[in-house]
């Protein structure tokens, strides 16, 4: 071809963070599935670059990250991040060692969630049996303050008066921002729904701003159905009327809970995905599995690397490439439509079994157009 009319590539700079356990398993596949991606579609290719913070080092080095860590993640277009925590490092050290701070000073102040059954999986819910599509919901957490905004203290630690405080934090700005993230979202779904959850009742400040402010965007976004939810009662609608939920908006800590009910309710922890996002782009968002790095199967070669090509998927689309994100999701659903699933989905596949089939079916998808 002469060289005047070459097609140009563009090149997405990835970080990769594997981190603890699974997480390392989990991110070396998803790396194999993203090089076969671009390895088998053209425009585009990824060039990762793999940081070794973990558990493991802290305890060599006694750091997660370097000081300037955060300064280098702000130079790639996004970041892969498998999970953090080992048990002999205490797990608030490890999270507020690693994950917190990136989510809070790269900005990544929403969280999004989805869950829904894939093809070939079952829920354990019988409501959702024969329709799969009954349980498609979209999770938006905040990711920014409220109960991890990470203020209080101890005093007298080692007495028996022993005092500890752990203060949430809820500010109209950042309330305002993941409502109205949350309510594009539900404008952006067929359904046009969005559930706020909180617990206004028993907690009677922030909770109530949260509400407040909720029902101030909702007037701007009059074509999305509103409805409003205690945490507590929640979790039971979550379980016994799934089809009545599409969007949901909650807090840092109520969306971590309800987002692991959701997941096992969708088929299994290990498919769960999740984005967070710079919705302002001013930073690289992170893209992860919910899941933690398992320390009960580390080592096993069987953590399902369906929620970390989910999450991969979900960062390709971030980045710009629209037809490979969909491609990479149509062959994850592919493989796991023919039972090719890890334990934890009921199939007999392990980690490398599933990518494999993944790879080899990105590669039929494509060939074939
Ligand atoms: N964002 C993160 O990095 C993150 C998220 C959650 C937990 N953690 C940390 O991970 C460590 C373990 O936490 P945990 O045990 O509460 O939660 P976990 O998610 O690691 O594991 C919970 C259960 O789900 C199973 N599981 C998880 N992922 C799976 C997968 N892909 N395939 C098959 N089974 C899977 C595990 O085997 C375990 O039985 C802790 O240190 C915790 O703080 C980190
Ligand atoms: O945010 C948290 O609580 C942890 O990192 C993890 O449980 C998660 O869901 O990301
Ligand atoms: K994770
Ligand atoms: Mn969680």
């Amino acid at each position: 071809m002469p060289s005047h009319i070459h097609s140009v590539t563009k090149v997405h700079r990835i970080a990769c963070i594997p981190g603890d356990g699974i997480g390392v398993d989990i991110t070396e596949a998803a790396i194999r599935v993203l090089s076969t991606l671009s390895n088998t579609l053209s425009g585009f290719e990824f060039d990762f670059t793999t940081f070794d913070w973990s558990s493991k080092h802290y305890l060599e080095r006694g750091w997660y990250m370097p000081p300037d860590g955060l300064e280098q993640l702000k130079k790639f277009d996004a970041i892969y991040f498998g999970a953090v925590g080992w048990p002999n490092v205490p797990d608030h050290i490890s999270l507020w060692g690693l994950i917190l701070p990136i989510r809070k000073s790269l900005n990544q102040y929403v969280n999004v969630r989805p869950t829904r059954v894939l093809q070939g999986t079952t829920s354990p819910l019988s409501s959702c049996a024969t329709n799969p599509t009954d349980l498609d919901w979209m999770i938006i957490r905040e990711n920014s303050e409220g109960e991890y905004s990470g203020q209080g203290g101890t005093s007298h630690e080692d007495s028996p008066n022993a005092i500890a405080t752990e203060v949430s934090i809820f500010t109209r700005v950042g309330i305002e921002r993941i409502m109205r993230f949350a309510f594009e979202t539900a404008r952006s779904r067929p359904r046009k729904k969005l559930t706020m959850v909180t617990k206004s009742n028993a907690q009677r400040h922030g909770m109530v701003l949260w509400d407040k402010v909720f029902y101030e965007v909702a007037k701007e976004y009059e074509d999305v159905e509103t409805d409003k939810m205690l945490v507590d009662a929640m979790t039971v609608r979550m379980v016994l009327q799934p089809k009545s939920l599409d969007t949901i908006v909650a807090t840092n800590l109520h969306a971590d809970i309800l987002s692991d009910l959701a997941a096992a309710l969708s088929g299994s922890i290990g498919i769960a995905p999740s984005s967070n996002l710079d919705p302002t782009r001013k930073n690289p968002s992170m893209f992860e599995p919910i899941h933690g790095s398992a320390p009960d199967i580390a080592g096993e070669g069987i953590a399902n690397p369906v929620g970390a090509f989910w999450s991969a998927a979900e960062m390709v689309r971030w980045v710009g490439e629209q037809k490979a994100a969909d491609g990479l999701m149509k062959a994850v659903e592919n493989v796991t439509a023919r039972g090719v699933k890890t334990k934890d989905l009921g199939g007999n596949e392990d980690t490398k079994g599933v990518t494999n089939a993944v790879c080899a079916e990105i590669e039929t998808l494509f060939k074939a157009t």
